[in-house]
């Protein structure tokens, strides 16, 4: 048997070693953070710049007044809550090159040190990742057990779904989940996480809603965020997309539908301006010039010409092509 007071010096000495050893091994891990040697679920790597983001969405977004609320509010709120109920879920949808995935990137490298590189933040591609309808169950239990082993590495993540038009119906049921109000599945808590899905969904009656708000004489920042959900949850529902049928929509889990707003020329004008200034040339820029670029992309409704069909998209390569002639 052992002596009660050797026992009790040999649980403390060992206890005390424990210690030290424990207390050299996350003074390593913290040095090793903040070395950047390694990338860190905490305040060395995770580190939320509100101001950054609201800067960005103020200064570099043009045309989508409803989205800058939303996504300022929402992703400060879910952030600076030590214990939100649910994990943040947005839904952006929209005409292409709107800006989805470029609020997506804003919002990503306002919060994580290495943006998009981080290992906390997860893009998928329904187009590249989950081609085939024909394997739903094995992308559904793959995307269980990865979810899982993700956030259990980090609470903190992102997730983002994009081209949701193209997912298989019935698959992105399998995040259910883990987008309500469970404080703990199998031990992990996914309350913390974001949640971004994009889709051209419902582009078609953004788009006529705006057309219908010109005609009737107002601007189109009369339009509400109120006035869009209803209808993006209805659209989302019905048409075929990734969330066809599917218990995320129905359950309400979808926390915002955020509606991107068509590009018109005024905005298109701005992606210009900025693409041009990126090239750092020594000249002044005509105005001729940004009306021969505008005149290179092609406008809707025909008759109108409102709205660029391609958005702020492939303006890089139309400036190019006017500049270098
Ligand atoms: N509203 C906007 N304000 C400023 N720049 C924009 C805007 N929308 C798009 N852009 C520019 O156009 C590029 C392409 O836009 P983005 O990839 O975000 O479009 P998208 O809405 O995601 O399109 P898609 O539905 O085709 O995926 C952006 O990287 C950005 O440079």
């Amino acid at each position: 048997f052992l002596d009660p007071i050797s026992t009790g010096f040999f649980v403390t000495t060992a206890a005390s070693s424990t210690f030290f050893m424990l207390a050299e091994i996350t003074g390593l891990t913290s040095l090793r953070c903040k070395i950047n040697f390694m990338e860190c679920c905490n305040k060395h790597h995770i580190k939320p710049n509100f101001t950054g983001l609201e800067y960005d969405l103020k200064n570099k977004l043009y045309g989508q007044d409803l989205v800058f609320t939303t996504v300022l509010r929402s992703v400060k709120s879910h952030i600076e809550n030590p214990n939100p109920s649910k994990a943040l879920v947005m839904s952006f949808h929209g005409w292409t090159g709107s800006g989805k995935n470029y609020v997506t990137q804003m919002i990503v490298n306002n919060l994580y040190v290495k943006k998009l590189r981080s290992s906390f933040v997860h893009v998928f591609n329904a187009e590249v990742d989950f081609k085939h309808q024909s394997q739903l169950q094995h992308y559904k239990d793959q995307l269980q057990i990865w979810l899982h082993g993700n956030v259990t590495k980090c609470g903190k993540s992102i997730f983002i779904f994009d081209e949701m038009d193209h997912m298989p119906e019935g698959l992105v049921d399998a995040v259910k989940p883990y987008l309500g109000n469970n404080p703990s599945i199998h031990g992990v808590d996914y309350r913390k996480c974001i949640f971004i899905f994009l889709s051209n969904t419902g582009g078609k009656e953004i788009n006529k809603k705006c057309l219908e708000t010109w005609r009737s004489g107002y601007s189109r920042s009369t339009i509400k965020l109120s006035d869009m959900q209803e209808l993006l949850e209805r659209v989302a529902f019905n048409d075929k997309s990734g969330f066809r049928l599917s218990g995320i929509v129905e359950k309400n889990l979808i926390d915002h539908f955020v509606p991107f707003f068509p590009l018109e020329r005024e905005h298109v004008e701005k992606c210009i301006k900025d693409e041009i200034k990126k090239l750092n040339l020594k000249r002044q820029i005509l105005s001729s010039e940004v009306n021969e670029i505008m005149d290179e992309l092609q406008w809707i409704p025909t008759d109108l010409r409102l709205y660029s069909k391609s958005g702020c998209k492939r303006i890089a390569q139309k400036v190019g092509l006017v500049l270098a002639t």
